[in-house]
């Protein structure tokens, strides 16, 4: 399986099932997509994100039904019961709709996503998955690497914002490239934005009066 990132904006998602799974789901996809519908006969009393809830359990042969009419770009089959996620994940195959089974591990079937446990430094996103082997693992993992993803974001915009910069001003492709290497390889800097000692601005406007002041020696 290849990691890719899906923009769900203006996107539907069908959650089937409204367990301590479900909601998770739901949760994680409402982030982002237009509309999340949960679909169940009974619901977890737990947060589902803001999601539009519909107490009705699925029958196999519902599924095709429930798909046109909501039409989602993805469907999670979350039921305890693995002939309704079984028949949500066929019906959907057969429509090209991307399905998240979440009652196996293992092999997929064709067409299938996995949820990865996910770090957010915003715009920075680390995903963790163990090709649908072993969750836990993933939780452990996505644990370990939230105190070093720590200040990524801050170092993103650093970065995004100094190479605007650097383009708008007179410098070359190759030392503009040398320039924001550097500052991401920089200890200190990943420090200062850390503990909050230094911010963007702070680092674009110091790292630009250098390079001007040092531009005039450059090859
Ligand atoms: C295949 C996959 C399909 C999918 O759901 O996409 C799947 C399947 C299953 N999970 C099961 C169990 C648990 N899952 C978690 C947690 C998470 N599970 C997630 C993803 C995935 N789970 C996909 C693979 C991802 C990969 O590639 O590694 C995470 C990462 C993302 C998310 O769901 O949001 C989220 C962590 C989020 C975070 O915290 O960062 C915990 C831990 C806990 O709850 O504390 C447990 C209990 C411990 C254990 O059993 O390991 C079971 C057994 C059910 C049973 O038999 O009881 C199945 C089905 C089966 O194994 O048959
Ligand atoms: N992917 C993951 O991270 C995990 C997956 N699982 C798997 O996911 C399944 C769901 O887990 P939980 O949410 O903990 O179970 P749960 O038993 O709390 O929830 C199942 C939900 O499905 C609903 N449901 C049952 N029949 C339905 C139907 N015909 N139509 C619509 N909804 C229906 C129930 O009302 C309930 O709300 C488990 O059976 C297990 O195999 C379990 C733990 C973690």
């Amino acid at each position: 399986m290849i990691p890719l990132l899906h923009d769900f904006t203006g996107a539907t998602v069908l959650v089937v099932g409204g367990g301590r799974v479900g909601a998770r789901k739901a949760r994680r996809f409402a982030r982002e997509a237009d509309v999340v519908v949960v679909v169940s006969p009974a619901f977890a009393d737990r947060d589902f994100g803001g999601a539009e809830l519909i107490r009705a359990a699925l029958e196999p042969s519902d599924v095709d039904d429930w798909l046109e009419r909501t039409e989602p770009a993805l469907v999670v089959a979350a039921t305890d019961d693995e002939a309704v996620n079984g028949a949500v994940a066929n019906a959907a195959r057969e429509r090209g709709i991307l399905v998240n089974r979440a009652d196996r591990s293992g092999e997929r079937d064709p067409g299938s996503v996995v949820v990865p446990a996910t770090v957010r430094e915003e715009p920075v996103v680390v995903a963790v998955s163990t090709g649908a082997t072993a969750p836990a693992l993933s939780k452990y993992l996505r644990e370990e690497l939230e105190e070093p993803l720590a200040g990524a974001g801050e170092m993103a915009r650093v970065c995004a914002d100094l190479r605007g910069e650097l383009k708008s001003r007179d410098v070359t492709p190759d030392r503009r490239r040398e320039i924001v290497t550097g500052v991401v390889n920089s200890p200190a800097l990943w420090t200062a934005l850390r503990t909050g000692t230094s911010n963007c601005e702070q680092v674009i406007e110091h790292v630009l009066a250098e390079e001007l002041s040092a531009g005039g020696d450059r090859p």
